[in-house]
């Protein structure tokens, strides 16, 4: 037998369900995610931390947990919110199941609700803050409270917090793979320096796999710093809550604009890079959190469906004249790419690295190559 929980939303929606995870409870935004696979890769993204994840499809943890398909060291979400988890677990890669999971990482999670009314509410009304109680002592005034309490991610700066706290070097390459074996280090052509803001590891083996030795550097590193590596390109990494106070970052990516480093730019990477260029962002009512978000490459006009996981977006009214879009949103409209006109930097809203999702968007990571290539001649 389960335990029982509950979770409330800020403006008093009450879900009786029963614990899946530890004992406890959790506040966090609350936001949902439709994507039909990869919930490991979901609670493992950083920029899920602060969020309480709710995912729409009604089987989660029929695939079990196993240590491959980790995003990062750990689950990063407040929360997990599903409609059921299966009793039993099937895969050949799987090492344990998600309940286990959720408990020995502390983290308190909630089944057996009606995920499609929780769902309808937060596309209503936008997303909104809530608490998971989780075990034997429930108290539904004290769960509001503490909803209520939680300040939302407006103005919230969490990529220092999610940062690594070292410089770390990243070769897992496979890029000469005449032999079958990753290439050493030293040989792979690109120097690559990743500012973590809470990266995910598909992005870094993408850019290994495309011939990037890579320095991942944390969130506040100065652009000097990065600048004395002698990178042939620097890499912006998504990450977690608002892009706007992340002052420090929008700093650093001035100064390499300035340098005119090759610059390429993830989710929070991309509103960050659209703020040092003198754009702006705001909070989307509930944002996008799925993997089957159509977005069009404006030049080509190619629609490609993509990995999406955010809560605020570029403002593309008033774009400064530096700054061309490139992409859009079919589902909404709103702004998904975009590229200096006069420095060798662009950004994507949505993943390329498709962990989870599709893969139609990793061509960017070539293009990010063909614009290291070019810098270098
Ligand atoms: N995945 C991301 O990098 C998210 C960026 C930012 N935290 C947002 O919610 O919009």
């Amino acid at each position: 037998m389960r335990k029982p929980a509950i979770l409330v939303l800020e403006d008093g929606s009450v879900f009786r369900g029963e614990s899946i995870g530890a004992d406890g409870q959790t506040v966090g935004e609350v936001v949902f995610n439709t994507a039909m696979t990869g919930y490991q890769e979901i609670l493992t993204d950083p920029s899920y931390s602060r969020q309480i994840v709710t995912l729409t499809y009604p089987h989660i943890g029929n695939t079990g947990i196993n240590d491959e398909d980790e995003e990062s060291a750990r689950i990063q979400s407040a929360g997990l919110v599903v409609r059921d988890l299966p009793t039993r677990y099937s895969n050949w890669r799987a090492q344990r199941s998600l309940g286990d999971y959720l408990l020995e990482s502390g983290v308190v999670g909630i089944a057996d609700i009606d995920t499609r009314r929780l769902t309808r509410i937060l596309r209503e009304k936008g997303a909104q803050n809530g608490c998971i109680m989780a075990g034997d002592q429930l108290d539904e005034a004290a769960a509001l409270e503490a909803a209520k309490g939680f300040p939302g991610l407006k103005g919230m700066d969490l990529a220092r917090e999610v940062t690594t706290a070292d410089r770390y070097e990243w070769a897992q390459g496979t890029w000469s793979l005449e032999d079958g074996l990753p290439a050493p280090a030293a040989d792979l052509p690109h120097h690559v320096v990743a500012y973590d803001f809470g990266v995910k590891r598909n992005i870094l083996r993408m850019l290994a796999d495309r011939g990037c030795r890579l320095t991942v550097v944390p969130a506040q590193t100065p652009a000097s710093e990065v600048m004395a590596l002698n990178p042939d390109g620097v890499f912006l990494s998504n990450g977690p809550g608002d892009p706007e106070p992340c002052d420090y970052a929008i700093d650093a990516i001035r100064e390499l604009l300035d340098a005119k480093v090759p610059l390429f730019g993830i989710c929070l990477g991309h509103q960050l890079l659209a703020l040092a260029s003198g754009a702006k962002t705001t909070k989307m009512k509930f944002g996008h959190h799925g993997a089957n978000h159509p977005v069009q490459d404006l030049e080509s006009g190619v629609v490609m469906i993509s990995s999406q996981n955010h809560g605020f977006a570029v403002d593309d009214q008033n774009l400064p004249d530096t700054l061309k879009a490139t992409h859009r949103s079919l589902f909404d409209g709103s702004l998904q790419g975009i590229e200096r006109t006069d420095k060798p930097a662009f950004s994507f809203q949505g993943h390329p690295e498709a962990s989870p999702g599709p893969h139609d968007v990793a061509p960017l990571f070539d293009r990010f190559i063909d614009l290291i290539e070019a810098g270098k001649s």
